[in-house]
């Protein structure tokens, strides 16, 4: 299938330029909103320039997060919780399917869906393709954790939807951001492969059309804002037209300024029996407020994230004076016990640099991972640490969620995560150090704590109902005898 950033012969120059630009999908200057624009460590560890914005912390920002996740993403991910549904009409019959064939799929996206490698659906896919490909379309909301199969789900309810012989747009997808627009698009490749006559086109910033110019290109995936200058300003996109409208992580949507209004604005101009989608990887209140605004009639599909947990890890801290301190300490136990591989945290990018220099003068392979990265870079220091290339991964709160290491069994806390209000960060301490023990897997925990800092680990403490002990990092017998 062709992809085109936008067609015509007139515009074949500058399809090109935008093609050779996206190819590069971030460009190292351009980074993604939110992420500051300083200088960028250069990877092999030379931090030879510290800025003032080095004592900051690192603001997670969602749509980066978001992106991290798809290019480092390795399979679907698996959860041991049934979907809940609620459907729009409780006494039509379910549907649920187990294999991609009970779909009557057309040949050539079946094709497509194979060449993927997809055997079969997967647990939300299971409930939802029955749904999305239903005749009447049925409207829907569907929630489940990133990696569990919701952009292939709905890219393949599009594909199918798609009249070939109609050259107008007939699905459009809102995404937050260019680049996870560029990511859903590349899926819509991918599995429309065989689908020869079958176009996508990208309403993002940048890709400009002349004026008259008539979009024949069946699926457009685009951000709000440029969506809706298409729609109304411009006059490229007929809303009345379009069959399949798909909000995609309406969760990251909410979160930017006048997204959601934007969104509703394009919504509200769909035609009633449009079959309207929204996805999102967390539920909060605001997101359900959202979700029932812009989704009429909806069904409804939940799968629930394991939960993290503290119970497969041992928890100690260790009392420092100073970060030189800590540094010590941190020798002491690296010495005494075979270490796999460890993620250390700090709370500003001026600790895990100077930490950074300091393990790597010692002559230990480290890596740094912090927030002025852009996505693209952190993604490439995230898969050598999988690959064993180096052993220990420094960072900020920039990697506290949602990043799978499966041999890591080591954190440690170098500073505490705290709030704003210096109180203890309790979310951040699950997700850092919960990370270890997952699959049923024995992880290690350590904090290095300056005394001051030390009721704010018993309220950790007490909060979780869990003990964290003490440790002399002097005693290396203490120490050698932590096994895991
Ligand atoms: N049925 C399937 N069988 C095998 N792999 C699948 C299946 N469906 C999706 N995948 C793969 O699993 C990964 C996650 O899928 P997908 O991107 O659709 O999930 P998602 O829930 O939309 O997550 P995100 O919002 O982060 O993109 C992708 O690599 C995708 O190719």
């Amino acid at each position: 299938m062709a992809s085109l950033l936008w067609g015509g012969d007139a515009g074949a120059a500058e399809n090109e330029r935008l093609n050779s630009h996206f190819s590069n999908l971030i460009h190292p200057r351009q980074n993604l909103r939110g992420i500051k624009s300083t200088t960028v460590p250069n990877i092999d560890g030379s931090l030879n320039n510290t800025e003032e914005d080095d004592d900051e912390e690192d603001v997670v920002d969602l749509a980066a997060n978001s992106l991290l996740n798809k290019l480092i993403r390795q399979s679907l991910i698996e959860s041991s919780h049934r979907v809940e549904v609620l459907q729009k009409d409780p006494s039509s019959p379910l549907y649920s399917v187990k294999t991609f064939e009970e779909l009557r799929l057309k040949e050539e996206l079946l094709k497509g869906i194979y060449a993927m490698g997809f055997n079969r659906p997967s647990k939300i896919q299971e409930m939802a393709l029955p749904m999305m490909l239903a005749h009447p379309p049925q409207n829907l909301i569907a929630q489940s954790q990133s990696g569990t199969g919701k952009t292939a789900a709905f890219v393949l309810a599009m594909l199918s939807r798609v009249n070939v012989l109609e050259l107008f747009p007939q699905c459009l997808c809102l995404a937050p951001t260019y680049e996870l627009a560029l990511q859903t698009g590349r899926v819509v490749e991918r599995m429309g492969k065989f689908c020869v006559d079958v176009e996508v086109m990208y309403a993002i910033r940048g890709n400009r059309i002349p004026r008259g110019t008539e979009v024949t290109k069946q699926i457009i995936i685009g951000t709000p804002g440029t969506v809706l200058d298409w729609c109304f300003k411009r006059k490229l996109i007929d809303l009345t037209k379009i069959r399949v409208f798909v909000l995609d992580e309406a969760d990251v949507m909410i979160d930017t300024q006048g997204f959601s209004d934007q969104s509703i604005r394009i919504q509200r101009a769909l035609p009633s029996d449009c079959q309207m989608l929204l996805f999102s990887a967390t539920f909060e209140d605001s997101v359900w407020q959202f979700a029932e605004r812009i989704i009429p009639d909806p069904n409804v599909i939940k799968l629930r994230k394991e939960e993290l947990t503290l119970n497969n890890i041992r928890q100690y801290y260790v009392l420092c004076e100073n970060r030189k301190d800590k540094y010590q300490a941190l020798c002491n136990i690296y010495g005494g016990i075979t270490i796999g591989q460890a993620i250390i945290f700090c709370q500003t990018r001026r600790n895990a640099k100077w930490l950074t220099v300091e393990m790597m003068q010692d002559g230990h392979q480290v890596s740094l991972l912090s927030g002025e990265l852009t996505v693209e870079q952190r993604a490439s220091i995230i898969q050598r640490f999988r690959d064993g290339k180096e052993k220990v991964l420094i960072t900020t709160n920039v990697c506290a969620r949602g990043i799978d290491v499966k041999q890591v069994t080591i954190v440690v806390n170098f500073d505490l995560p705290v709030n704003q209000a210096e109180e203890p960060d309790y979310e951040t301490y699950l997700h850092r150090i919960g990370r270890t023990g997952r699959f049923g897997k024995k992880g290690l925990a350590f904090n290095m704590i300056e005394v001051d800092k030390l009721p704010l680990l018993m309220k950790i403490q007490d909060h979780f109902n869990s003990s964290i002990k003490q440790l002399d990092p002097e005693d290396m017998d203490e120490i050698e005898k932590i096994e895991y």
